[in-house]
């Protein structure tokens, strides 16, 4: 090479690639299963002293190299879920037991039953002796698996593991609360808060409380949306933000109108972490695990669960949870914390609301080591000037005298032998009263906001509009897509009395939480949120990025027969079946209401004269459009968008949703049921049919063109040569 000429990198690196040739093809190669060994991690939990003594640390060590048993929850607000859960403990456990007997070589009656998860509220939750992949790959069970993807799509069930399901108990949500979940997705903690502000729909037809979901992660934020909108909650907020320096938000008081810094009664910090205690159901994390993820997240984790503080109403409860074991980023986090708020913050005992979950209490005392473990530090003088910028003083325990003061041990420890899940760390925190260090100046932030905001028009009428969060006047975007604007229904609006008018909207609906996503005057899409989250959107629009809001509740469907261009929303009819009058309401018995399931071709729905004679007087009553179809059963009430057409009735549900009501109505749902190993047979079958075919055809040819002779020499060879194929 000349001197002083610089080599090229990308072209050296394909040169030595040709030399060296292609890498080879791993995907061939049988899978290789994850060797479940980490000589560090086992060094640094050693050193820990996690477990009281060795035999322990012997359980803890098998049970964590161990894969994780399913565990699932029957997802709590609904009627129908108790009608689910009956369902499931008696024709789905007799399917596990049959499958699991099948795939294990025992008699049924040695067959453990699925666990009811004595802490999860209401006896919602179950923890099946099987993996994952039993279930996945297993014949016997394909039923079972059916049955787990449907009801998940549905949102009947939510998979979870089973400790994660604990912050969100602990937390302890009412439907008045306001809620707040920092780092919020994948979402599977928010279902449950959602459920919680939802669980008295007798008391408030629409939650006064609500929960703001928020993830820095922008793609994640999407995977949140998709979660939590399977429970179709009106007072849902999803937003995008670090939640470290998540914005002050403003509120105004429904009865004087005035603006106050919105703080929250409840607050999950479900913070990001080294993840350690998910090992049974993550192996690949044995390969990367070192000290060194701990003490990157310290910061970032005291950061937000003390930003979480700050907004913290006094008296409001804070849950800081992870799934990691490590001290470093649980106990040594709670500590600094509790430490810097002077007396106003305070551990609390939450264990009554997990009654039978067996835990540890918080560490009070642990070491630091180096990256390899091989050197140990009980103090920071201890540790060399080189690593100063990596362990940090807040990183050790405080003195004996201040810990017992802080009452560390009121946190919970959950390790994966103690009930056969994996590891998790959680604390409950109250606040006493205001920390010194937050900042509430309300003229400062209406300032701020108003400041960013556009002018306002004069006109109370007119619908107020949103501008997505990065205004487009500034076309200023930090990551993520930009979002479309939320423009509430005004005080007259044209699509609202058509609607009140058809659909006998009820004088308490509040028409200006109404609200669509373009500016159009023929809306596609009409939105429902609850007033507390207009009111949010409203005031912070220009301070927050909003993901999402709103559910889904009218669909502008043009039919020439009917009077409205709109038809219900089945998302939505959780929140406007309250407020929709009797003309468009059929009540359906449950054969007609199978039948009307059972019809999946929507170009031939079933004709009225097909239904019960009531059910056809009833229909004639009815002009042509959306509907309501109720079904009441001794222990349920099914509520399902419906459309009478001009001489038929069908009902308006997704195929899960349809699925699922099937089998609430004990109906034979065989015809929706994929069973992917017969499928599989049957193509494999086909494939050989068509392979000898081909070959018969193939040697018929070659017959054909041979001397007769040579022909009747080998008649057994071409039968043998099809049935190999
Ligand atoms: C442990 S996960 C949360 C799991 C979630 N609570 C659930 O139950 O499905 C941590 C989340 O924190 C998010 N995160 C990380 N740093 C954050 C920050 N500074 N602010 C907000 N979210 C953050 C990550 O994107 C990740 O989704």
């Amino acid at each position: 090479m000349a001197r002083g000429k610089k080599q090229n990198p990308f072209a050296a690196r394909k040169r030595q690639k040709r030399e060296i040739g292609n890498p080879p093809d791993r995907r061939s190669e049988p899978y290789k299963e994850i060797e479940r060994d980490n000589a560090c991690f086992i060094k640094y939990y050693q050193l820990q002293r996690i477990c009281a003594n060795e035999e322990e640390w012997t359980q803890f060590l098998e049970k964590i190299r161990d894969n994780l048993p399913v565990t699932f929850r029957v997802t709590g607000f609904k009627d129908e879920a108790k009608a689910l859960l009956k369902i499931i403990e008696t024709q789905m456990f007799a399917e596990y037991v049959r499958g699991a007997a099948e795939l294990n070589g025992l008699p049924e009656e040695q067959v453990q039953r699925p666990l009811c998860l004595p802490w999860y509220p209401n006896g919602m939750a179950y923890q099946l002796n099987l993996t994952r992949k039993d279930i996945r790959r297993s014949e016997s069970m394909h039923r079972l698996h059916n049955f787990l993807i449907v009801e998940t799509a549905a949102g009947n069930i939510s998979r979870q593991e089973g400790v994660s399901m604990i912050p969100p108990v602990v937390l302890d949500v009412q439907p008045t609360d306001k809620v707040l979940d920092m780092c919020a997705a994948p979402g599977s903690k928010t279902a449950q808060l959602i459920e919680a502000l939802h669980a008295a729909p007798e008391e408030h037809k629409i939650p006064p409380g609500f929960v703001l979901a928020n993830d820095v992660d922008n793609n994640r934020c999407y995977m949140l949306v998709h979660q939590a909108k399977r429970l179709n909650s009106p007072c849902l907020l999803v937003t995008n933000h670090d939640s470290s320096f998540f914005p002050n938000m403003l509120q105004t008081d429904p009865a004087t109108g005035n603006k106050s810094i919105l703080k929250f009664d409840k607050i999950l910090c479900d913070v990001p972490c080294s993840g350690d205690g998910t090992l049974r159901k993550n192996p690949d994390i044995w390969l990367k695990w070192n000290l060194a993820q701990a003490y990157n997240l310290h910061g970032v984790q005291y950061r937000i669960v003390r930003r979480g503080a700050e907004m913290l109403e006094v008296g409001g409860r804070l849950v800081y949870s992870t799934c990691s074991m490590n001290p470093i980023e649980n106990e040594a986090v709670v500590q600094r914390i509790i430490k810097d708020s002077a007396g106003a913050l305070e551990l609390v005992n939450a264990s009554q609301l997990v009654p039978g979950l067996r835990y540890n209490p918080g560490m009070t005392d642990w070491q630091l080591a180096t990256k390899e473990v091989d050197t140990v530090f009980k103090t920071f003088d201890e540790v060399p000037e080189s690593l100063h910028t990596i362990i940090r003083p807040s990183m050790f325990p405080l003195p004996a005298e201040e810990m017992t003061a802080i009452g560390i041990e009121k946190c919970m420890r959950i390790l994966p032998h103690m009930q056969d899940t994996g590891g998790f760390f959680v604390a409950v925190i109250e606040k006493r009263r205001a920390l010194s260090f937050e900042q509430n100046d309300v003229k400062d932030l209406e300032k701020k906001v108003e400041e960013k905001e556009e002018p306002k028009e004069d006109n109370p009428e007119a619908e107020q509009k949103s501008a997505p969060w990065g205004p487009q006047r500034k076309r200023r975007r930090l990551h993520g897509f930009k979002e479309d604007p939320y423009i509430f229904f005004g005080e007259k609006d044209a699509d609202y009395d058509s609607l009140q008018e058809f659909y006998q909207l009820d004088g308490s609906f509040n028409k200006r939480c109404l609200l669509t996503r373009c500016q159009s005057d023929r809306k596609k899409n009409i939105y429902y949120c609850s007033e507390a989250i207009r009111d949010l959107v409203l005031n912070n629009e220009h301070n927050i990025k909003i993901i999402n809001t709103g559910v889904k509740t009218f669909v502008r469907c043009e039919n020439r027969h009917t009077q409205n261009p709109y038809r219900l929303a089945q998302e939505g009819l959780q929140t406007s079946n309250g407020f929709i009058g009797n003309c468009r309401r059929i009540q359906v018995e449950r054969d007609d209401l199978v039948l009307l399931l059972n019809c999946t071709d929507p170009t031939k729905p079933p004709s009225t004269h097909e239904l019960k004679q009531v059910t056809q007087d009833r229909c004639k009553e009815l002009c042509v459009g959306s509907c309501i179809l109720k079904y009441v059963d001794e222990s349920f009430t099914l509520f399902i968008v419906g459309w009478r057409g001009t001489s038929s009735l069908r009902a308006y549900v997704a195929k899960d949703e349809t699925v699922h009501i099937l089998r609430l109505l004990g109906a034979d749902v065989s015809k929706f049921e994929i069973n992917k190993y017969e499928k599989a047979k049957e193509a494999a079958a086909a494939a050989e049919a068509a392979a000898a075919e081909a070959a018969n055809g193939a040697e018929q040819k070659e017959e054909e063109n041979e001397p007769e002779t040579e022909a009747e020499a080998k008649p057994e060879e071409t039968q043998q040569v099809a049935m190999e194929v």
